[in-house]
């Protein structure tokens, strides 16, 4: 990916990035409201979503924000920087995602019945919040509404697979 300026160049971006904490995810700005990411490692690794709503705006020359509020209550603010190949994130997870990880653990599109019966049957509060700088450690544009970018749940080896078929493409 070139340097980028604008919002319709950032719309169709793909990352992969690694938090200060150790957290690995993936994340596909899908079009102008709509993302897509997927959990390699962390607290919740092995979730991954589709077609999740978000405000998606342009700060200035090469900084992007991207937020929404999750079926399960999570809550979560991207600053990217994909020119420094740098990000700050915040998540603000309820108390209940905190002490069950592991429910959110899926393919939530199939599972929405699930984290709305979760949020209202367990506790929201203390938040548990998370905010976290992140190295990018790979960008491609692949277009808006591609829905081949985050098509199936993540697996160990994943991450290392993608990227030695990236350089054998390259
Ligand atoms: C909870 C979702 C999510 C997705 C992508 C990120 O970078 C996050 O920090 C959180």
């Amino acid at each position: 990916m070139k340097d980028i300026k604008d919002l319709n160049e950032f719309l169709g971006a793909h990352f992969l990035y690694t938090y200060d904490n150790g957290w690995k995810y993936e994340f596909y700005v899908k079009n102008k409201n709509t993302v897509d990411y997927r959990i390699h490692t962390g607290m919740v690794g092995g979730r991954w979503v589709k077609d999740q709503k978000a405000d998606i705006v342009k700060i200035t020359d090469g900084v992007f924000k991207v937020c929404w509020t999750e079926p399960t209550g999570t809550d979560v603010s991207l600053d990217f920087v994909p020119n420094e190949n740098k990000l700050h994130g915040v998540i603000f997870f309820p108390k209940w995602v905190h002490e069950h990880p592991e429910i959110t653990v899926c393919f939530q599109n199939d599972f929405i019945d699930v984290m709305e019966a979760s949020r209202v049957k367990y506790e929201t509060y203390p938040k548990y919040v998370v905010p976290e700088f992140g190295k990018i450690f790979y960008k491609k544009n692949e277009g808006i509404n591609n829905e081949k970018v985050i098509s199936e749940a993540p697996y160990e080896g994943m991450i290392e697979k993608m990227m030695s078929q990236e350089l054998a493409f390259s």
